[in-house]
């Protein structure tokens, strides 16, 4: 067993950040519900960790009784089989952990027997359509990894996040990532792979219209096993339209080239909501705010003759949409905002979050500068065209990010490094 000389009470710990991410081809479907084999490839942008991540601290301990979690300051059971597989896999590729300074030895077959526990955080909505459970399960088995000192690659430690959540392994990779669906009956090729850094396309802005944070109805894990078990259409997509799309995405992705990502990313969103009205009976994520978003953007994109933003939704109505640049972005907000202006008890702080610099470039430092906004030209002559006052509760401005970090500073750890409980 681990030995700190004749003492036994020490915590060793370990603290990673993992970022979130949104498909542009997106997942959906499994042909393994078991080890969460998907039917087809699918492909990312990482989001800015500054913005949308999850924080992990995993710690070991020969005083803990039994495997622990606590998700927000919040006690949770890790009892789940997602949980449980990700614990098993890592503990698995478990080495030896030695800290000579600590004098603090960690034998490779200890971790059989030794309990950890385990805090993270988000700082964005948890279970609100923003992907947290992306972030939080490659946080989980990037920061257990850590803590274990496991000696695989990334990818290998992405197909271990896949089991936690299918859309995990993709958080493993910061940049543009591609989600090979594999071809092994043990998953073991079933991993995430890196397309391009986050230094290879820095021009793009991503803005999030956060439409609902309240909990949807149909969990993505049910909703794509009914479309596979009814869907009519789902073969056709996995089998023909997606692989066709993934290699022109990733054509687009290498190339830089705007107009066909936006394209692409837009036809694959329209048609993974289409499956899911396929899907008996029919599944609606999107709602009038979201069909609203998406007229504002083919009406733009239509008028100019070329498109200027790309928009994506995945299991709910929050709308991802990327422009190609800051000009356009500005150009985007101010659209935006004409149309979804605050509720008069908002204020501009909380109601467009993130890098707020998109906001100075669209002109709008104040609530009466967003009154004052024009119709843009598209709309200007056709009428009606109404404002929808909150019906957006708020805008994230961010970027395309890196992949999962180990955060040294250890006043950034969740658990207090004598008693291995919540701060
Ligand atoms: N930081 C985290 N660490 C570990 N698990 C997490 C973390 N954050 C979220 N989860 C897990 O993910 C679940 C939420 O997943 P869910 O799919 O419902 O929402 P979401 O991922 O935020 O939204 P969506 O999948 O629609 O984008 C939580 O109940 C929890 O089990
Ligand atoms: C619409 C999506 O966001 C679906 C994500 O599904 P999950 O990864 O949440 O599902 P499970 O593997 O069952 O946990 C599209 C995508 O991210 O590719």
């Amino acid at each position: 067993m681990a030995e700190k000389g004749s003492e036994s009470e020490w915590v060793v710990m370990a603290t990673g950040r993992s970022p979130t991410n949104i498909a542009v081809i997106k997942y959906w479907g499994k042909r393994d519900e078991d080890l969460i084999l998907p039917i087809n490839d699918s492909i990312s942008l990482t989001l800015d960790p500054l913005h949308l991540s999850a924080t992990t601290t995993a710690a070991v301990s020969p005083t803990f009784s039994r495997d622990r979690m606590w998700l927000n300051g919040k006690e949770i059971p890790l009892s789940g089989e997602r949980y449980q597989k990700c614990l098993r896999e890592i503990r698995k590729r478990a080495n030896e952990v030695s800290d000579e300074k600590k004098r603090i030895k960690i034998k490779k077959e200890d971790w059989d027997r030794l309990h950890v526990h385990i805090s993270s955080y988000n700082n964005f909505p948890t279970a609100a359509g923003l992907a947290s459970s992306a972030a939080g399960f490659a946080c989980l088995v990037f920061t257990l990894a850590k803590l274990m000192n496991v000696k695989e690659d990334l990818g290998q430690i992405s197909s271990i996040a896949r089991q936690g959540s299918g859309s995990a392994c993709r958080s493993l990779f910061g940049g543009f990532v591609k989600w090979t669906m594999g071809n092994n009956a043990d998953g073991s090729d079933s991993l995430a792979i890196q397309l391009a850094d986050e230094e290879h396309w820095t021009d793009l802005v991503v803005i999030i219209a956060v439409v609902s944070s309240k909990q949807k109805e149909t969990s993505s894990t049910s909703g794509m096993r009914e479309t596979v078990q009814t869907s009519a259409l789902i073969k056709h997509r996995a089998e023909t339209v997606v692989p066709a799309r993934v290699l022109k995405m990733e054509e687009a992705i290498a190339n830089r080239d705007f107009a066909s990502f936006a394209k692409l990313a837009c036809a694959d969103s329209n048609q993974f909501h289409a499956v899911c009205l396929d899907t008996s009976p029919p599944i609606f994520y999107m709602n009038d705010t979201s069909h609203r978003i998406i007229n504002l953007v083919e009406k733009w994109n239509h008028s100019e003759g070329t498109p200027q933003v790309a928009y994506t939704f995945d299991a709910g109505p929050n709308a991802v949409l990327i422009s190609p640049n800051r000009k356009t972005a500005a150009l985007l907000m101010q659209r935006l905002l004409y149309q979804f202006p605050p509720n008069q008890e908002s204020d501009l702080t909380s109601f467009v979050v993130g890098d707020k610099s998109i906001l100075q470039d669209a002109g709008v430092t104040s609530m009466k500068d967003i009154e004052n906004l024009e119709p843009p030209p598209e709309i200007k002559d056709k009428v009606p065209h109404q404002r929808f006052t909150g019906d957006v509760s708020y805008f994230i401005c961010t970027r395309v990010g890196s992949g999962p970090k180990v955060l040294t500073d250890e006043t950034l750890a969740l658990l207090d490094p004598v008693t291995g409980l919540p701060k």
